[in-house]
């Protein structure tokens, strides 16, 4: 699988991050009951970049919280592989009954890990809200899921991937396009 084109730099992706901890501020009149929820892996770091911002946009430190979930998924350009996402753990220690939470992921693909997410936080209670935050969406939804914040709309065709690197995880902060 070759690099074909660099979607995002360094720069960008904090500038997205920026805006949507801004976003995240206005559609919620600001920080009360709100629960950051990263999908690991890259959304862990997305949730603690957001919830650093909002610190010092607002001076609160926001609640956050974690999910692992797994996507089996053999072959990203067989269209006939049967893709199911499982939970293998939850790191939420706050309540979420009553919260809004912000789901927060690095790709928004075929919405199936944010459906097993959104699974994940209604058995642990009732929010009042679930919301989504991603950093790239990269269309071809196989289910009615859309993000309230989006770093970047890439279209893309089956057979590409988007790989974000994060430097908590990778080396460096950057958005690619593979085919
Ligand atoms: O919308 P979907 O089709 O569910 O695809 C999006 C998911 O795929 C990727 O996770 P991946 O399973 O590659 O795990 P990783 O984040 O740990 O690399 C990405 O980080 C999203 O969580
Ligand atoms: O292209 C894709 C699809 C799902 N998840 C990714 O990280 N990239």
């Amino acid at each position: 699988m070759n690099e074909k084109t660099k979607i995002l730099d360094d720069a960008a992706i904090s500038r997205a991050i920026k805006r949507i901890s801004h976003e995240i501020l206005e559609k919620n009149k600001g920080t009360e009951d709100l629960l950051l929820v990263g999908i690991k892996t890259r959304g862990t770091p997305l949730a603690n970049r957001i919830q650093q911002q909002i610190k010092e946009i607002e001076g609160v430190d926001v609640e956050t919280g974690e999910l692992d979930i797994s996507l089996y998924r053999d072959d990203l350009s067989n269209k006939d592989t049967q893709d199911e996402a499982t939970v293998n753990q939850t790191n939420i220690t706050s309540t979420v009954q009553g919260k809004k939470v912000v789901l927060l992921d690095d790709v928004l693909y075929t919405g199936r890990t944010v459906r097993a997410a959104m699974d994940a936080i209604i058995d642990l209670g009732r929010p009042k809200t679930i919301q989504l935050g991603v950093l790239v969406d990269r269309g071809h939804r196989e289910l009615p899921i859309r993000a309230d914040y989006v770093g970047k709309n890439i279209p893309t065709a089956t057979n590409e991937v988007i790989k974000v690197k994060l430097s908590e995880v990778d080396e460096q902060d950057e958005v690619s396009i593979y085919e």
